[in-house]
């Protein structure tokens, strides 16, 4: 059966089968005619040899994906309508190279793969029905891959043992991973175990408790491919100075995902808090009809998810339940032969505090440093704890099994716990992905719960949705809480009542106290202090004494469980960083800034995503320690390094990644530190500042009321595109320039942000907008038309006055104005009754900068609306009207052109926008228009700057999400760049 094609049987000739195709091709027919009669008459499950995989099937097959959905369903498979983070196999019976390589890291198979184990009653090697004879078990391979590094991240703030800045990295034991990456020998070895595995497990024998010893780990068979995957992705040898090596290296990193999470949540919090309607869905069903209306307080509940990252994996591997499972990359293995490891550990011991515990003593030259990332409560009974590595953890319970990382179901529960605990109520502090504090005195008041049943219902709810356990501590504030939870956990639940505070404080340990960092902890340990029992036996005066009045104070106040800081749900953003201490090698200066141009990029990016502008600068440096080991023990980590940081505050704040850039590269200047001895790069931006408004160039455009459409004389987008694909290529570039340059464009007069008047056709005469959108406008406006005569009434004199003085005074020169022009007109144009709509404090704002009277305001009218009663029916999920849609090809296409033209680098606003409503063409089938957009974007910033490389892969990354669900398959478009400089593919 090699190559999942069966070889004519002469036998079949006279069974009768030939006709057929042979028995086997009978048997599969009979077994679909079987299978299908079977499921969609009585839906029966028939056996579940196919426990375990879960397939997505790729364009054309026999059997036809209805029929093979119907087999999974059958056999205890999973069947997937699209390609997702669970899918094992993919099932093709053809596919384009090119489709390969954007599927991913899963292995794509033939349908008989399916029929045949079904038929033989086992699941088959499917490497022998692999579509490509030379896809290995880890095929598709993936260019590039790297190891998921650690970044240092303010929001990790959970306790770890104590983990040496050298080994914060998740790193691997590489020579395991190079051979794994480059023998397919020991490939076909651990394919053979999981073969083996798979028999075992299908005749009923759990072959999963094999022990792991010397330095080696029993992995998750069933899931091995993924370890092999994982393998494979840590294999990479790229560095800092590969252009793709940053997004490679966030999209693979843990900490980079928890962090960007534990953001995207507290956002989310307020984003809810501000459209919150007041209905709490959960809340209705289960509150009482006659509620008890004595208030109830404020009762704060803690809620975390148990050893979250490895309960999210035993969802899919039930059968590991109950066992000690961590979560982490490695398998581990021997060290390199070239690196001293033994000189870094003693290094790193010197350099630690006195008293500090050092998790390296159990580590050894053969024992693996991957880093446990999470590790179930089994595990921990073992000794096993949260951050240990992993050559450590295997000498305390060798029966320890690893499982790999989920990102995407990390995603998934947090984002059901979030939105569970929203359906309540919103007086939430977001924690992390996994945890949160909630106000639910209110809950506890409508619903005359107490606090054990709310506890009961909301973890079983939880349970529910997500499939993994929680616990909940609760307390009269934050710490008692949080402390609370740690008797709850796992899986449980405690109200730490306030008579019972002191006594449960008294025997905490120091060391649990969040406020209680490192150093404090070291310190208080050499006092004598170890308990909060001893705090509360010492005085405050002692402690204030030692660690000054306010650090005493709270040191004071949390051992007696008294917290008054009251939960905060207003997230404000306090800083924004890009950090990478893994993969930094460089060969030469010119790498060392490229690199910092890139991050600036980078940390400018996340920026953006704020909305946020900032004023401070700061680049830190990881320089490697005099006398540490140059070749470090973990490949390409970081080693034993000193921190350098240093600051600058610009005099306004920047969004500007050049101005980031430049700042930075002054400070690494004054810094002169080797390049060769660099480690780890990261630049935070500090003293955050509202970006007032959101300067998106397409909103600007579409805003000008020359973009508007002439219906009548349009040919039809679909019929233009086809029409003019053959067009562009002859465009030349001048005559587009000059049909722009004919375009009438008027000043982009959008309201923004909040002084956009209610209700007002024509708000804008009052609003503020940043001189930097303004300038471009005029500036693009005076470049755009040459041909048209700009005359003094065609300027709107109220942008002209809120414009930079330099750019208005160039202005004022261009166009002939006199001069106090500006100001006369900033008092006389402005609409009164617009001015009545706005809110009372900016009305009043309004008056003062115009310097306008009270007198000249009319009171508000009093308006009655007049009642209308209109059964409408519901409309669906109504589509944003982002404004392409209303222009022609041909604007379009302007559109795309000033913006490449305009623009030094794209922003991220515009560059979601436009993805947004091209997979809105996805959505509407029009497939014809998106593919001639995205060759049009393509071909014009070809020579443009790798930002608009980048953008352009977004847009496409876009769309590719809104195909896959709806054709099943990518667009098929470019997606190469060739730059000197660059290359971002
Ligand atoms: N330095 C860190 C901190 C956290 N995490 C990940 C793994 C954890 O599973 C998850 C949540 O962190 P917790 O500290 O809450 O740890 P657990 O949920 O694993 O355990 P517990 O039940 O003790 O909360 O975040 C990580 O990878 N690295």
């Amino acid at each position: 059966m090699r190559g999942g094609r069966r070889k004519r049987n002469d036998d079949d000739d006279e069974n009768g089968f030939a006709q057929w195709g042979g028995y086997m091709e009978a048997k599969k027919a009979k077994l679909m005619e079987q299978y299908r009669e079977q499921t969609v008459k009585s839906a029966e499950k028939v056996s579940d040899v196919l426990k375990g995989i879960a397939i997505f099937v790729n364009g054309y097959t026999k059997p036809s994906s209805e029929e093979l959905k119907i087999l999974m369903a059958e056999h205890g498979g999973v069947f997937h309508t699209y390609q997702v983070a669970s899918t094992t196999h993919i099932i093709a019976s053809m596919l384009p190279n090119v489709k390969i390589s954007k599927l991913g890291n899963v292995p794509i198979v033939k349908p008989g793969w399916i029929v045949d184990s079904i038929t033989l009653g086992r699941v088959l090697d499917y490497s022998n029905y692999l579509l490509y004879s030379n896809q290995s078990r880890t095929q598709p391979k993936l260019k590039h891959y790297m190891k998921s590094a650690d970044v240092q991240s303010k929001n990790i703030t959970k306790s770890r043992p104590i983990s040496p800045d050298l080994f914060e990295s998740n790193e691997f034991d590489e020579e395991v991973e190079f051979k794994l990456s480059e023998s397919t020998e020991d490939e076909m070895k651990i394919s053979k175990i999981i073969d083996s595995k798979r028999v075992l497990e299908n005749n009923g024998i759990n072959a999963l408790t094999k022990t792991a010893y010397e330095g080696k780990i029993s992995i998750d068979e069933s899931k091995s491919k993924s370890v092999l995957e994982n393998n494979s992705i840590n294999a990479s040898t790229k560095t800092a100075s590969d252009p793709s090596f940053l997004a490679e290296f966030y999209n693979n990193s843990r900490l980079h995902l928890i962090a960007t999470l534990g953001a995207e949540f507290k956002q989310l919090v307020n984003d809810m808090r501000e459209k919150n309607t007041g209905k709490y869905p959960g809340l209705e069903a289960i509150t009482k009809r006659e509620v008890n209306n004595k208030s109830v307080g404020s009762i704060v509940m803690h809620i975390d998810m148990d050893c979250f990252f490895v309960s999210v994996g035993l969802r899919s591997r039930p059968e590991l339940r109950g066992l000690p499972v961590a979560v982490t990359h490695s398998k581990g293995g021997p060290s390199r032969s070239n690196v001293d490891r033994r000189r870094e550990i003693e290094m790193y011991v010197e350099r630690l505090p006195e008293g500090a515990d050092c998790r390296l003593e159990a580590i050894d030259n053969n024992s693996s440093l991957s880093e446990i990332a999470s590790c179930s409560y089994e595990a921990r009974k073992c000794g096993v704890k949260n951050g240990m590595f992993m050559g450590a953890a295997l000498k305390l319970c060798p029966n320890l099994k690893a499982i790999p990382y989920d990102f995407e179901g990390y995603k998934q529960v947090s984002s059901i716990l979030y939105k569970t605990i929203s359906e309540y109520t919103l007086d939430i502090e977001a924690v992390s992905c996994d945890e949160m504090y909630v106000d639910i005195g209110n809950i506890l008041q409508k619903t005359s719960f107490t606090v054990q049943e709310w506890a009961g219902h909301i973890r079983s709810v939880i349970k529910a949705r997500t499939g993994c356990p929680c616990s909940t501590g609760f307390g009269a504030n934050r710490l008692q809480a949080r402390l609370a939870t740690k008797r709850a956990k796992p899986d449980g639940q405690y109200y730490l009542k306030p008579e019972l505070v002191e006594d449960y404080m008294s025997e905490m340990p120091l060391s649990e106290l969040p406020g209680v960092g490192r150093a404090t902890l070291i310190k208080l340990k050499n006092l004598g202090f170890e308990t909060c029992k001893d705090i509360q036996e010492s005085s405050l005066t002692v402690l204030q004494k030692e660690f000054g009045s306010k650090s005493g104070e709270s040191i004071w106040d949390q051992s007696h469980g008294v917290d008054k800081k009251a939960l905060c749900y207003e997230h404000e953003r306090k800083s924004v960083s890009a950090e990478v201490n893994y993969g930094i090698r460089f060969k030469n200066e010119e790498e060392a800034l490229t690199f910092l141009q890139r991050l600036s990029v980078e940390v400018k990016n996340r920026l953006l995503e704020t909305g946020m502008k900032a004023r401070g600068v700061t680049l830190k440096l990881m320089v490697r320690a005099e006398n540490a080991p140059t070749e470090t023990a973990k490949y390409l980590g970081h080693g034993v390094c000193d921190s350098l940081t240093r600051s600058v505050m610009l005099p306004t704040a920047t969004e500007d990644s050049q101005v980031i850039y430049r700042e930075i590269k002054g400070i690494y200047e004054k810094l002169k530190q080797p390049y060769q001895d660099l480690r780890g790069v990261g630049i935070q931006l500090t003293r955050l500042e509202k970006a007032v408004v959101m300067n998106s160039f397409m909103k600007s455009f579409l805003s000008k009321p020359s973009t508007k459409v002439e219906t009548k004389k349009d040919v039809s987008f679909q019929q233009k595109s086809i029409i003019k694909e053959k067009t562009f290529k002859e465009d030349t570039t001048i005559n587009e320039e000059n049909k722009e340059n004919t375009i009438e464009v008027k000043p982009p007069m959008r309201a923004s942000g909040r002084g956009r008047p209610r209700g007002s056709k024509n708000g804008t005469k009052l609003v503020r907008k940043s001189s930097n959108e303004l300038s471009n406008y005029f500036k693009s406006t005076q470049k755009d038309r040459p041909k048209v005569k700009q005359s003094k009434c065609d300027i709107d004199l109220n942008v002209l006055n809120e414009l930079p003085e330099d750019i208005r005074k160039e202005i004022i020169k261009e166009y002939n104005l006199d001069k106090g022009e500006e100001t006369k007109v900033a008092s006389t144009n402005i609409e009164e009754t617009v001015l009545n709509e706005l809110p009372d404090d900016i009305r009043k704002e309004v008056m003062q900068e115009y310097k306008l009277e009270t007198k000249t305001l009319k009171a508000k009218p009093e308006t009655r609306i007049p009642e209308i009663k209109i059964d409408e029916p519901k409309p669906e999920k109504r589509k944003k009207d982002t404004g392409f849609a209303s222009l022609n090809y041909d604007n379009f296409k302007t559109m795309l052109r000033n913006w490449f033209k305009h623009e030094s680098e794209p922003k991220l606003v515009d560059v979601n926008m436009l993805g947004e409503y091209l997979k809105e063409l996805v959505s509407s089938r029009k497939i014809e228009q998106l593919h001639t957009i995205l060759k049009f974007f393509h071909r014009n910033i070809s020579n443009l700057h790798c930002n608009w490389h980048e953008a352009y892969l977004t847009i496409l990354k876009t769309v590719q999400e809104g195909m896959i669900p709806i054709y099943g398959h990518p667009l098929h478009i470019p997606k190469t760049f060739e730059c000197v400089k660059h290359s971002c593919d």
